[in-house]
């Protein structure tokens, strides 16, 4: 099976998308005529160029408005063809895309359709070229794949065949078992593209909010079923028209695209063992059993701020790494790492971005697995500097930010035993007892690509996404959980919101705060309180509308306001959490308890904690922006 992906799913130049497309696995891509012409390439040049890139080119498209003209348009319609058979020549490729025609003067029929494509079969086959016909879901006439199949049946000829594209099929809510009866050689080509269900026009949402496939709310698993069932063992090629891809980073969005395909392969042969996929294996997705540790990269200097913030937090150092200098501090079943070594992956961590999180440390079922499945979807291995005798080597891969996501164990010896020398007894603490989530905070143009890493490495659930009112414009907030790891992802599309300001003063980093669990938020936040952590003061006006909003007694409230905890509710319990100040580069901490169920991560406090934080980053009495 060949993996392609059309030239206008990348942004960038001509070249740009041909190197990323190329870097991220694709064997092949479909040349996007506007691409091409937009270039100033010869069609020769563009052809070596793609070779050059070890890329094939799959499919030549799309021509438009051809089939059911009547005369002197149909005659134009053929010469129209007959030129871009030439352009096709010099390219290179002998396989173009028809796609259904909206033209004004199109008349309908599916003979005299066929009787089109009949005469241009013949034509093509002169030349040695095979014309695919696809039902665009907005066409005149044809706007479904079976009526665009019964064209192709009537017009019996061999060069002539059948092209399907999963968003003119899902996106019109045509069922994709219909393809089943399709005799698979005569598919030509085969497109896949997700669109996130939000109703609206279908031109409209074609154009600019496809998306790959699992980051969307389409069946494209079912489609890409039948298709293979039909025995089509053609390309299997995205098309995605998506307005943040056109202006995102070009190798971001082809890797995504290439996870996307892996993990659809992936899913589409364990829901059909039957159908052959011709890929390899690679282990099922697993569920996170615990966030078994976070690492700060810092420098000696750096690290005294945050120590002293951990040590308010209730943390307390339960130990140190045997060859490095690496702190672990520990309260409940948390693992906090600070390294301050001046060598290696830290100091990259800590020069790029100031005292960041760099590592994420996961416990799974099986380690290994896992760092398997993250390669076959194209992850990048992360290198380690060779280990001290005795020391383990767990596998790790890049994450956002340049950060490293960390594969323990469930089963082996822990690696507190290996690497580290435990020294004190399991500390008190306040009450804090395990990682609530991790927030991520990234450009929202990347949020899909990240948020498909999450649900295609692990077994994993994706909440809606949510917006988050920042007094300086809008971040979205994407949730995943998968078993203990939940994690938040926070896409700025504003410079000056805090998620962008975070992004800014960083330089990229990714995790900008991370939220703990404790059982008895009162407690903890009294204690927080008495040991002089930098706790975020909350306004006045948001305890009136807390009584307003929930009804809550007004001892309860002048208890939370006591305390600065924020209280949210929804339909299945509660929920309590209390912030501190932004530290220096931004990070800041929660501590947070849940209650019955509640499942949430506080959206509706969101802007006040925000404003709250700005205040508190632009004191009064300073001069403003
Ligand atoms: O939006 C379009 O016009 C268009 C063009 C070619 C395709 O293959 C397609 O699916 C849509
Ligand atoms: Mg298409």
């Amino acid at each position: 099976m060949k993996t392609s992906i059309a030239t206008v799913s990348i942004s960038g130049t001509f070249q740009d998308k041909l190197a990323a497309i190329a870097a991220a696995g694709f064997h092949g891509i479909e040349i996007f005529e506007q691409d091409f012409l937009a270039s100033d390439l010869s069609p020769r040049e563009a052809a070596r160029m793609v070779r050059d890139h070890g890329l094939d080119i799959t499919i030549f498209q799309p021509f438009r408005d051809f089939e059911g003209l009547p005369a002197p348009l149909r005659q134009r319609a053929f010469s129209r063809a007959e030129r871009k058979f030439d352009l096709m020549a010099e390219l290179g490729t002998d396989l173009v895309l028809f796609c259904s025609s909206v033209h004004p003067a199109a008349l309908g029929g599916i003979d005299r359709a066929a009787d089109d494509f009949r005469a241009l079969g013949e034509i093509a086959a002169t030349r040695g070229i095979r014309v695919g016909y696809e039902a665009l879901c907005w066409g005149k006439h044809v706007d479904d794949h079976r009526d665009a199949w019964e064209v192709v049946r009537r017009a019996d000829h061999p060069n002539i065949g059948l092209i399907l594209d999963s968003f003119h099929t899902l996106g019109r809510k045509i069922d994709p078992e219909t393809i089943r009866r399709i005799p698979g050689d005569k598919i030509f080509f085969v497109q896949l593209a997700d669109a996130p269900a939000i109703p609206m026009d279908l031109l409209y949402w074609s154009r600019h909010f496809r998306n790959m496939p699992g980051e969307g709310d389409l069946d494209v698993t079912a489609f890409t079923r039948a298709v293979l069932a039909t025995g089509y063992d053609g390309p299997l090629s995205l098309e995605i028209f998506n307005d943040q891809f056109r202006a995102g980073r070009p190798r971001l969005v082809a890797q995504s695209g290439y996870r996307s395909l892996m993990a659809l392969m992936d899913q589409v042969r364990r829901a059909e063992p039957s159908l052959s996929v011709p890929l390899p294996n690679m282990p099922a997705p697993a569920a996170v059993r615990a966030v078994e540790f976070l690492e700060f990269a810092s420098s000696k200097a750096d690290a005294a701020a945050l120590d002293q913030v951990l040590g308010a937090a209730g943390f307390s150092v339960a130990g140190r790494h045997r060859s490095k200098p690496v702190t672990l501090w520990r309260q409940g079943a948390v693992n906090l790492l600070v390294n301050t070594s001046s060598a290696d992956f830290n100091l990259t961590s800590w020069s790029t971005h100031g005292t960041t999180v760099s590592e994420i440390g996961l416990t799974m079922p099986d380690a290994k697995d896992t760092a398997t499945r993250a390669m076959a979807l194209g992850a990048q291995a992360h290198v380690s500097a060779p280990h001290a005798t005795g020391e383990r080597d767990f596998p790790g891969i890049r994450h956002a930010g340049g950060s490293v996501l960390r594969f323990l164990d469930a089963g082996q010896a822990s690696i507190w035993d290996s690497d580290f020398d435990v020294t004190a007894p399991a500390p008190v603490g306040i009450g804090i007892q395990r990682v609530d989530h991790i927030a991520q905070t990234m450009a929202y143009d990347e949020m899909l690509s990240w948020s498909l890493f999450y649900t295609t490495l692990f077994e994993a659930t994706r909440a809606p996404m949510v917006d988050v009112i920042d007094p300086d414009g809008l971040v979205r907030s994407q949730a995943l959980q998968s078993g203990a790891l939940r994690v938040t992802l926070n896409g700025a599309e504003a410079r000056r919101t805090l998620a962008g300001q975070f992004i800014e003063e960083t330089y990229g980093a990714s995790v900008q705060h991370i939220a703990f669990e404790t059982q008895d938020i009162f407690a903890t936040a009294a204690a927080l309180a008495a040991r002089g952590f930098p706790v975020l003061q909350i306004g006045d006006n948001y305890y009136g509308d807390l009584a307003a909003r929930f009804g809550l007694p007004a001892d309860e409230v002048a208890q939370l306001q006591a305390l600065n905890l924020l209280y949210d509710e929804d339909g299945a319990g509660r929920f309590w959490q209390v912030f501190s100040r932004p530290l220096a580069g931004g990070l800041f901490l929660e501590i947070v308890q849940r209650a019955g169920g509640y499942s949430g991560y506080g959206g509706p406090n969101a802007p006040f904690r925000i404003a709250a934080m700005k205040r508190h980053l632009r004191p009064a009495g300073l001069p403003k922006r």
